[in-house]
């Protein structure tokens, strides 16, 4: 099954008078274990998405499952309940990850309380809907110590979230963000404020856990070192999904009613706006610049 599916989503903000369409109809199947990155220019809609993904934003069109899940058909209560339970995310900003005054192990320990409680007052004698929206069966959850070893912070449970350098910061997030052992981690941006080093580490660690347990990761970047660490790239341009990318070959992805963005690097040749002939091949289509 797989872990996320988006069928026609459609996210518009409203600020004033003003509608601003972020997203509109992006179809994207993510199945268990992959590892994308989703790229784009500045105001592309991958923010949108990742947040969307995360439960944090309802579409305003479309469907959205996790897991199986429609998320549309959950109330808040449950939808709250299934984000803490199967999804991790990690924000671009290392300290926003974290409570700064907290130990390490205490951010993690805070991580898992809210899942804690609420898998008490989900007891098989509570009411049927209580674990709904949520697989059969408690998440495989690690202890602190266990998850700081993992990110290679094993001797720093004691030590102030806000006093550690960014690149611990962003590995004790990832902790922080596997503290559940979610299906589906969400990461914005996670490297962008920390040297290569570091940002590799982030990375090759977000792999590690991809393989090891199946998690799936979704990358919002801009970088090109951490799409090609990546198992898949997505592509978003103008709020939909224009390309993807897998084993270092880019696609274009047609889109629904057929629609096909020419990658910016053929702009010279099929400029926006321009007149092209469609040529019949064996495999497929050629597009060729035509005179009007
Ligand atoms: N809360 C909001 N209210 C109104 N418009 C918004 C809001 N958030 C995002 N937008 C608009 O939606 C569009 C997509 O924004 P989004 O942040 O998802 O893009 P992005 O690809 O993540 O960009 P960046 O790489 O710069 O972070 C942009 O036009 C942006 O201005």
């Amino acid at each position: 099954m797989s872990v996320v599916r988006c069928d026609g989503i459609v996210q518009i903000y409203k600020a004033q008078d003003v509608e601003v369409v972020a997203l509109r109809d992006v179809d994207l199947t993510i199945e268990a274990g992959e590892t994308v990155a989703l790229l784009g220019p500045s105001g592309a809609g991958k923010s949108t998405l990742l947040w969307l993904l995360a439960g944090l934003l309802r579409p305003s069109a479309g469907r959205l499952w996790m897991d199986g899940t429609d998320l549309g058909r959950l109330d808040q209560r449950r939808l709250d309940r299934l984000r803490a339970a199967h999804i991790g995310m990690m924000l671009q900003n290392p300290a926003r990850n974290l409570i700064g005054y907290l130990s390490a192990a205490q951010n993690i320990s805070f991580a898992q309380r809210a899942v804690r409680r609420d898998r008490r007052s989900a007891s098989p004698s509570a009411s049927p809907s209580a674990g709904a929206g949520r697989p059969a069966g408690p998440p495989a959850r690690r202890s602190a110590r266990d998850l700081l070893a993992r990110v290679g912070l094993a001797d720093a449970g004691d030590r102030q979230a806000g006093r550690m350098s960014g690149g611990e910061q962003q590995r004790l997030a990832l902790a922080v963000a596997l503290a559940n052992a979610p299906k589906l981690l969400l990461a914005d941006e996670p490297t962008s404020q920390l040297d290569e080093e570091s940002g590799t580490r982030v990375i090759e660690l977000i792999k590690d856990v991809a393989a090891a347990d199946g998690t799936t990761a979704v990358v919002v970047t801009h970088d090109t070192a951490v799409s090609e660490a990546l198992s898949r790239t997505v592509t978003i341009r103008d709020g939909r999904v224009g390309a993807e990318g897998r084993r270092g070959e880019d696609f274009v992805v047609v889109g629904r009613e057929g629609a096909v963005q020419v990658p910016p690097e053929y702009h010279h040749l099929l400029p926006p706006g321009s007149m092209a002939r469609i040529e019949e091949l064996d495999d497929g289509i050629a597009l060729r610049r035509a005179e009007p």
